[in-house]
């Protein structure tokens, strides 16, 4: 037997697994790094955080990385070379992270990576009749198993699609089984570039449980502050948008589209939510001459209010009340005082951060991608049934490293 195979053999079978779950996700602030040991595997599953680490993308690699992201028209050749530069950078971080943990690899069993998504080209976006739903993460796994010397899943959102999905959110897997409670209606709502939700109720029924997009989190509001401010990258504290004033019409435009108005689970990214996007509202709500303040404060609104909206959609026509819900909020926008200020009057419900989970909020999708490994490796028995969209697979491809 090839040694790393019966390697992977004794993996899976042991009583828990040090596990290094990778996410850069579409904001392209940096690599989140989570080493987690998982034990267990689908409602059983168990993890503890043992070490995070979130390693800034230098202008070098966001200027490299634009010049791809989410763009119909790209230079073929420049996604090629990312592709093997992402791998060997994400490598890199990694091994630096190690010997900062004092860690050596040889303790570590997997590492889980995300990749960069570079497009997202869910059919509803491209609309291309005989072409399937697609999305394109790079950052080959080759090269980070061969250079940390450990075993690498990655390319997790593929089978997801090849079994009928859109390849996202793929948030319910880790969710469900870490943060579902019988007894107790939660929502997890994560608010990166964008916002996604999974709603976990307290039947906890899998058949009931889902998980979406809801639209843009930070997306459009850092697009917007590099535009007008080019030293910043995002609106730190929503020192910006707390001077604004939300300017109506234009909101009301910026939320006539059909992805509102399309049923769950829908996914999206930044294809949609870019600069065209509220060029185009501006435009037809004539409102094209608005200050930089309210422009931002428009922008988080739009945010909160779409996020809201899906949640209340979410829980009507239930037997839940919205007021029983509890809110469990990660990733960045859960830094952002206004828009979560919003949130919190816009729904009736309690709000908690994933931290009061013990899973802390920057970590979370890092985390996710642990655990999707671990069920590959050493689960993968939970159905969730056909009702919600869930395929009940497991994900990622294997590289070995050598
Ligand atoms: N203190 C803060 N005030 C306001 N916004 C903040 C703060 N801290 C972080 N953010 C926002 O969070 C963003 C980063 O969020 P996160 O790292 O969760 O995104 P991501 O993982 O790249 O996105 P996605 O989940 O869509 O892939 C920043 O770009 C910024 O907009
Ligand atoms: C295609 C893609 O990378 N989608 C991301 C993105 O970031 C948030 C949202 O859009 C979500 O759908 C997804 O990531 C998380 C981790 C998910 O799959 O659950």
């Amino acid at each position: 037997m090839n040694k790393n195979i019966s390697h992977l053999y004794q993996i899976a079978q042991k009583e828990s697994r040090k596990i290094i779950g990778l996410m850069s996700g579409t904001s392209l602030d940096g690599l989140d790094i989570a080493l987690c040991e998982i034990s267990g595997s689908g409602q059983n599953t168990a993890v503890k955080l043992l070490e995070f680490e979130t390693i800034i993308y230098s202008e070098d690699i966001k200027i490299e990385i634009r010049k791809v992201f989410a763009k119909k028209n790209i230079d073929f050749e420049q996604l090629v070379v990312l592709n093997e530069w992402i791998g060997i950078l994400h490598a890199n971080m990694i091994n630096d992270a190690l010997k900062k943990w004092n860690i050596p690899a040889c303790e570590v069993d997997l590492i889980a990576s995300h990749g960069q998504t570079v497009l997202h080209a869910p059919k509803f976006l491209h609309q291309l009749e005989k072409f399937p739903n697609a999305t394109l993460q790079i950052g080959d796994g080759d090269h980070i198993a061969v250079k940390t010397g450990i075993i690498t899943l990655s390319d997790f959102r593929q089978k997801h699609i090849a079994a009928g999905g859109e390849g996202a959110p793929l948030a319910v897997y880790g969710d469900y089984f870490i943060f579902g409670k019988k007894g107790e209606n939660r929502i997890m709502l994560n608010m990166g570039g964008i916002a996604n939700f999974t709603y976990l109720p307290a039947s906890l029924n899998p058949e009931e449980t889902f998980v979406t997009d809801t639209g843009t989190g930070n997306t459009l509001i850092d697009l917007f502050v590099k535009h007008n401010f080019p030293e910043k990258s995002y609106d730190k504290d929503a020192e910006i948008a707390k001077n604004g004033k939300v300017n109506q019409i234009l909101l009301y435009h910026l939320k006539d589209h059909d992805f509102f108005r399309q049923s769950f689970p829908k996914t999206i990214g930044p294809e949609l939510f870019g600069y065209e996007y509220v060029q185009n509202a501006m435009l037809k709500s004539s409102q094209n001459t608005i200050s930089v303040e309210d422009l931002l404060a428009t922008l988080t609104r739009f945010s909160a209010e779409t996020i809201a909206e899906a949640i209340q959609l979410a829980v009507k026509n239930t037997s839940y009340r919205i007021e029983d819900f509890k809110i469990y909020i990660s990733g960045g926008g859960a830094n952002n005082p206004l828009l979560v200020r919003w949130l919190k009057e816009l729904l009736p419900c309690h709000f908690y951060k994933s931290d009061d989970l013990g899973i802390s909020s920057d970590a979370k999708e890092a985390v996710l991608f642990a655990i999707l490994a671990n069920e590959t490796v050493s689960g993968g028995a939970f159905n969730f049934g056909t009702k919600k969209g869930i395929p009940s697979i497991t994900m990622g491809k294997i590289s070995l490293p050598d």
